[in-house]
């Protein structure tokens, strides 16, 4: 998907809102344990519930591969239901040598067709640039996490900088805006004026909304560009908002109250 494609979707649907897929076999509700394949039946009813109100889904990769050969089976089914118009993020933080990069994006790319999936930089340029061959694929490079631990390594001062900020220079000379996001976590808003002045076109993908913490007016009024220019990701928040029977609908109206709050920081900072 290009750029102005996802813009336009955006800006049609006035949302930024990104579903997070990390579609736990504990935590969906029992009354869909005994279908043939629960997981995709939830993620199914998640996502006719949810697409009105949502321009990406992230599929996070480890829930699916927890389950071996019937988890892969699940989200190949997921990523073809999901709608040829909505953006999809196979969340996986892959990044090795480049031969093996390569199959990596083979398989994110071509075996299922994902439009963008989640890299790690710190094996470099040439564990990246294997991803970034592919035509209309994007990759989403981990800069500055929500987790914890991310002061361990991405705050070190490295070249006069925080590490982080190194990641979003060096990189710039690997891809552009037009086929690199990088991630900035919903509870790193104090680092966002900072870090959307140094790389004032490209889109980043937030997640750490809701179950985090993050607040989504800070990050809205500190990350919007022209262009939009984020994704906001929810997973929990949205998708175990109940596990009743009427779990989609209650998602539904979670997607809902996040699309409207959305809609007022476009009108507002864009
Ligand atoms: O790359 C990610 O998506 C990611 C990066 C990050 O810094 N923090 C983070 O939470 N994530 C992912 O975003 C999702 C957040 O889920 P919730 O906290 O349930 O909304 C999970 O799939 C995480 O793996």
């Amino acid at each position: 998907m290009t750029k102005q494609e996802i813009i336009k979707q955006i800006f049609s649907k006035k949302s930024y809102l990104c579903v997070g897929l990390d579609t736990d076999i504990n935590k969906i509700p029992s009354h869909l344990k005994s279908a043939e394949d629960p997981i995709f039946e939830f993620n199914k009813q998640i996502i006719d519930a949810t697409y009105e109100y949502a321009v990406a889904y992230k599929p996070n990769i480890a829930f699916y591969e927890a389950h071996g050969p019937k988890g892969w089976e699940s989200l190949q089914k997921t990523i073809e239901y999901i709608p040829d118009d909505i953006f999809t993020i196979a969340d996986a933080k892959r990044g090795d040598i480049g031969n093996t990069s390569k199959m990596y994006a083979r398989a994110f790319f071509e075996q299922m067709n994902f439009d963008s999936i989640t890299v790690a930089p710190y094996m470099g340029s040439d564990s990246v640039e294997p991803f970034l061959e592919f035509e209309n694929k994007w990759v989403i490079l981990l800069a500055l996490t929500s987790n914890q631990g991310s002061k361990d390594f991405q705050y070190l001062k490295v070249n006069d900088q925080s590490l982080f900020e190194e990641v979003l220079q060096k990189s710039q000379d690997w891809g552009d805006s037009e086929n690199m996001m990088y991630v900035v976590g919903a509870t790193r808003t104090d680092q966002l004026e900072k870090i959307r002045k140094s790389i004032p076109n490209h889109f980043l993908l937030v997640p750490g909304v809701g179950a985090q913490g993050g607040n989504l007016s800070d990050v809205s009024e500190k990350g919007l560009n022209k262009d939009c220019g984020l994704l906001v990701n929810s997973s929990r928040g949205i998708i175990y908002a109940s596990d009743e029977k009427n779990f989609a609908q209650v998602a539904a109206q979670k997607a809902k109250s996040i699309q409207e709050e959305m809609e007022g920081y476009l009108a507002k900072w864009c």
